[in-house]
């Protein structure tokens, strides 16, 4: 490197470590401090997980999307963990999300951007810091990559070796993933194959009458001669919330090429509901890297709020930069969108518009389970393809919390889920997913969604 670009990624490394002086909510307290700067050594000398020309890449296809050209599909965990790190879990969930895209990209006649909070979503924003069970005051299960679940004092107190186990787990997840997309198992000629080993329903079924269509067009296609080399792979992206500061600031790297930062943590990478505040030190941080970036946006989110977080974080207006993931509950998000996405078109700006139907929708049982009606996430979803058709500006995505496994952890659907099955396998530790059923269901929904939009 020349002595310019040295003082050029001293002077980047500068601005970035602006975020140092600013308050960073939802950060644990690690006991042992010089533990954890060897952790952040450890992490700095290790590979970047993705490459600054990938999330480039990306950014182009969100770009596409903010067009009306084509639709983000981001999905995954709530919170992913590393005992669940295995290739039959990875592998139903990448299935998942490709049975989606198909069922998108089918109905709605749009190329589909595949993204999965997958390879590195391992920390959480809690509602509070302490969780008390039968008398016993214990910390919050904050993510893997902070501590653990069971309920201990040992196990829930932080520990910053697990930063550098994330990054590892991370590492073979997105090398399964990246395998499983590359490799073959993505053909869309496999697209019957997908479905198998989920149990039949109607779902299923739907999806099933759906993938024999295709495989005529794809037999026509093959009749006429088409060469179908460009549907034997397929790209997948992975994203998650840049919660945790001490785990991002060491997987920031210089793009060689350009001398610009990119967080290598992942493709792209979202700042939280909790964590959005202009002048606190995630909004600093996200300003100061070239990754596509998110931002969730609820119910008290303004106009102005938009506008300034477009000015901090996207200063340049540069297509496919900023995704606004909206997260307002069924029932405000008729009331509230529409004047958010009116006064930023009004403003000259044009970000990405994206749902996450999950996140205001969330109850407690009387049992003590965190659920949501699959009705309210699917009425939620109805609510922002009506906003965007009242104003007039492009409904670009979805972002949903969703696994392949059978679980029941939201209420509904047309398995019916009720209280008193959600025992039955509730496996989140953190929020409910949608099971793979739901999530075809929803996939379906939203194609004709597009549909009427189109
Ligand atoms: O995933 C989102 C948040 O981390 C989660 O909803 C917070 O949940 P809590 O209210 O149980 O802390
Ligand atoms: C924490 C999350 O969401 P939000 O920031 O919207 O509450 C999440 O996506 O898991
Ligand atoms: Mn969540």
């Amino acid at each position: 490197m020349s002595q310019f670009t040295d003082t050029a990624a001293a002077r980047a490394f500068a601005g970035l470590d602006a975020y140092r002086a600013l308050e960073a909510k939802q950060q644990p307290v690690w006991p042992d401090p010089e533990a954890t700067r060897a952790a952040g050594e450890e992490l700095a000398a290790q590979p970047p997980l993705v490459f600054a020309g990938e999330a480039d890449q990306l950014r182009e296809r969100l770009a596409a999307a903010a067009r009306g050209e084509a639709f983000l599909l981001q999905g995954g965990d709530c919170a992913e963990t590393f005992a669940a790190a295995t290739a039959d879990k990875i592998r139903d969930r990448v299935k998942t999300i490709l049975q989606m895209a198909v069922v998108l990209t089918y109905g709605a006649s749009m190329p589909v951007i595949k993204v999965g909070r997958m390879a590195g979503q391992f920390a959480k924003p809690r509602s509070s810091n302490s969780e008390t069970r039968e008398g016993v005051t214990l910390p919050a299960y904050r993510g893997d990559l902070v501590n653990g679940y069971d309920f201990t004092e040992e196990t829930r107190a932080a520990d910053p070796r697990r930063l550098v186990q994330g990054y590892h787990v991370s590492a073979s997840t997105l090398n399964l993933i990246r395998a499983f997309t590359q490799g073959g198992f993505a053909d869309l000629r496999q697209v019957h194959a997908w479905n198998q080993g989920f149990v039949s329903n109607p779902a299923n079924q739907r999806y099933e009458s759906l993938a024999q269509e295709i495989d005529r067009a794809l037999k026509f296609m093959d009749a006429c001669g088409v060469d179908h080399t460009a549907l034997t792979r397929t790209e997948f992206y992975v994203s998650h919330e840049a919660l945790l500061l001490d785990y991002e600031r060491p997987l920031v790297r210089v793009d060689s090429r350009t001398g610009e930062l990119y967080d290598t943590s992942g493709h792209m990478l979202w700042i939280g509901e909790r964590t959005r505040e202009l002048d606190g030190a995630h909004v600093e941080f996200l300003s100061h890297v070239r990754n596509p970036i998110g931002v969730k946006l609820g119910p008290t989110a303004t106009v102005d709020d938009a506008l300034r977080l477009i000015d901090k974080l996207d200063p340049e207006r540069e297509p496919g930069r900023l995704t606004f993931i909206t997260r307002m509950g069924a029932g405000k998000i008729r009331d509230v969108l529409p004047e958010l996405l009116a006064g930023v078109r009004d403003a000259g700006a044009s970000p990405l518009w994206v749902t996450d139907p999950m996140h205001g929708n969330g109850i407690t049982t009387a049992t003590g389970y965190k659920t949501r009606r699959f009705d309210d996430v699917m009425d939620e979803l109805r609510g922002f393809f009506e906003a965007h058709r009242e104003v007039g500006t492009f409904p670009g995505g979805i972002h949903v919390e969703l696994t392949g496994d059978d679980v029941t952890e939201c209420l509904g659907g047309s398995e019916n889920i009720d209280e008193a099955a959600l025992e039955t396998r509730y496996e989140s530790l953190c929020d409910p997913r949608l099971n793979h059923m739901q999530s075809l269901e929803l996939a379906f929904q939203v194609a004709e969604e597009l549909k009427r939009s189109a």
